[in-house]
């Protein structure tokens, strides 16, 4: 893929800096890949929030400790998932308590941690929000997810997580170490042309706080991990709670890492543990080179666009 970069030259021959711009085309499959260092942390996580802030925090600081450099929480890692839960473990952000930890242990681990989700409420409404927050502790964005979960499947599950909570409305990504990562929670990974978008924006790895189901999780889980990192030829990491077989909601677990090849290089079970991978760039560019799609999309039949705003 060529892209173009503008380079600042700085003439030494000269007292004042002469400042040129110029441009230069280069192949990102030609060395300018990026590396860096994952944890995906699969929490237990119960009905007391202190303790499942205290648990994420430690577990933050234990990664930190096997050279993470971004630590990814699951969805709801502060809280029960469930509907008649929402509420009462919501918090504003960034003021609440569950940010107030994450900052506290982002800048003190000194690692990028996105924030799995929390309940956000603000004025009266209920978000299910990932933040994403880095090493100083800064707050560098936030999703609130875009497709709620409603599904009914007789003998199987009824979920309507539209009862309680609002749908975010925009598509979000960040860049860590200068590789960009597009966000979505859970049922978002389900919608190809959100993930498309983000791929389109330049994103080299998706990541997904989520909490399938017994039902659906089997079936699901790691087939759409492993076709949006096949389709769209980046890599995909998939953070879930570990499962709780008492709680209301049962969480599949299998917290797991694509790589571009759409090919599972780390999974978990059910059970609370942590995945540590290193995500190498090199690797979307050989297969996006290696079987050029992106190239060969036919844009005069279809296409997929915006319609609305980008976080
Ligand atoms: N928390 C969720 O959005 C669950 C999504 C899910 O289980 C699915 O099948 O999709």
């Amino acid at each position: 893929m060529l892209s173009r970069v503008q380079v600042l030259l700085i003439s030494p021959l000269k007292q004042s800096v002469t400042k040129s711009l110029i441009s230069l085309n280069f192949s990102t499959s030609e060395g300018l890949s990026a590396c860096f260092r994952i944890a995906l942390l699969q929490l237990q996580v119960g009905l007391d929030k202190a303790q499942n802030l205290a648990n994420a925090v430690k577990e933050i600081h234990k990664a930190k400790e096997k050279g993470a450099e971004l630590v990814a929480l699951p969805e709801f890692f502060n809280a029960p998932y469930g509907t008649q839960y929402f509420k009462d473990y919501a918090e504003e952000i960034p003021c609440g308590p569950s940010s107030a930890a994450i900052k506290c242990a982002a800048l003190e681990a000194g690692v990028w941690v996105v924030a799995g989700t929390m309940p956000e409420c603000q004025r009266d409404k209920l978000y299910n929000t990932c933040t994403v927050w880095d090493s100083k502790g800064n707050l560098v964005c936030v999703h609130r997810k875009l497709h709620l979960f409603d599904i009914d499947i007789p003998g199987g599950i009824k979920f309507k997580e539209s009862d309680v909570l609002t749908a975010g409305d925009g598509i979000t990504s960040f860049c860590f170490k200068g590789v960009k990562i597009g966000l979505g929670v859970c049922y978002d990974l389900r919608f190809f042309e959100m993930a498309q978008l983000m791929s389109k924006d330049g994103c080299s790895m998706l990541l997904y706080p989520g909490a399938f189901n017994l039902t659906t999780g089997p079936l699901h889980w790691e087939l759409l991990a492993r076709a949006r990192a096949n389709d769209l030829q980046l890599w995909v990491a998939l953070v879930s709670p570990a499962r709780d077989v008492k709680a209301k909601y049962v969480a599949w677990g299998h917290s797991l890492v694509v790589n571009p090849w759409g090919k599972v290089m780390q999974k978990l079970d059910e059970r609370p543990g942590t995945i540590i991978m290193d995500i190498d760039t090199k690797v979307v560019e050989q297969v996006r080179t290696q079987i050029p799609i992106r190239k060969q999309r036919r844009t005069d039949v279809y296409d997929t666009i915006y319609t609305t705003k980008k976080n």
